[in-house]
């Protein structure tokens, strides 16, 4: 085995609940990428770095390419392909419980000829049998040129070790990218907003599904407190009431439900000022989605 460190950037794709963020969060050991068992909440680019002594794994959180609609559809899916043309690893996530589809026939057919390394990961493989994961295993052999298939199980930890030295063997030789000490580059804000915009979710999808935006305004440290000021986007007032709920609720269960994950977060209590606003047809309006960090 070489001796010489490796280090380099890496991605998972695949269709919308393939599992890519449990897995990033399995390969780094912390809940950094946003999951969720309803698709397309990953969107902003979530760089988490494992650190190992003979490499440094960057693993860079991309949305899910899809049929553009609006504004906001197009700048994902070209934020989606210029992050694939910059890694050095890409994991096609394929989950051992679904029949390959058209949908991993698009990808798999985007992602080939890149430069990067293509890794087939057969994810959720504690949801099959020995005899089904073997069938999806050949399956997926005939998807396309893989460097590496690896089955994975990132709920019962099965095989994320032998994903990552897999994805690690294929970067190339360099020094550290990042300090050691380091797991994400993403602004703390950032990272609250997904949180926040998480939670408001909860509950509500079926009737805004990518309707709610959030910006984190201000956050204030005061010793061991930080006071964050976070504003809830809506499209119209009546999702506004949506969110707010019968005597704001809502709003108050929104609060209380991300308040310790933000404390976590920020190692300090947490004081969390929600204010919800409309800005109309933010997904079609260049200068909101500006503004709304797209
Ligand atoms: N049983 C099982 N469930 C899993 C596993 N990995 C992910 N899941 C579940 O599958 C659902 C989707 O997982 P995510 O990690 O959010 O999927 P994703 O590909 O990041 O989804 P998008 O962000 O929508 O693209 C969640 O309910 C997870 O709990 C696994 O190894 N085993």
């Amino acid at each position: 085995m070489s001796e010489r460190f490796r280090a380099g950037f890496a991605c998972f794709v695949g269709r919308p609940n393939a599992g890519k963020s449990t897995l990033t969060n399995a390969i780094v050991g912390q809940k950094i990428a946003i999951t969720s068992s309803r698709p397309q909440t990953t969107r902003h680019v979530i760089r988490a770095v494992l650190h190992r002594p003979d490499a440094q794994l960057v693993l860079v959180d991309t949305p899910g390419l899809h049929r553009p609609r609006t504004l906001l559809g197009e700048r994902l899916n070209d934020l989606v392909r210029e992050t694939w043309s910059e890694v050095d690893v890409i994991g096609l996530c394929l989950p051992a419980d679904e029949e390959i589809g058209r949908g991993d026939r698009f990808i798999a057919s985007e992602i080939k000829g890149l430069r990067a390394k293509l890794v087939a990961v057969v994810t959720k493989t504690d949801l099959v049998s020995r005899e089904r994961l073997a069938k999806q295993l050949l399956d997926v052999s005939r998807l396309g040129e893989f460097a590496d298939i690896v089955p994975v199980s990132a709920v019962a930890g099965e095989q994320v070790d032998v994903l990552t030295d897999v994805m690690t063997g294929h970067l190339p030789e360099s020094p550290r990218l990042y300090p050691d000490d380091m797991i994400t580059d993403e602004p703390e804000a950032v990272l609250i907003a997904e949180l926040v915009r998480e939670a408001a979710l909860e509950g509500v999808r079926d009737e805004l599904p990518h309707s709610i935006a959030v910006v984190v305004e201000e956050m204030i440290r005061e010793g061991n407190l930080t006071k964050v000021y976070a504003h809830v986007y809506v499209e119209r007032q009546s999702q506004k009431a949506i969110v707010i709920g019968a005597g704001a609720s809502r709003l108050r269960d929104i609060g209380t439900r991300v308040r310790p994950a933000i404390e976590d977060l920020l190692g300090t209590k947490v004081y969390l000022d929600l204010h919800v606003r409309v800005a109309k047809d933010w997904q079609r309006d260049p200068r909101q989605l500006r503004k709304l960090g797209f």
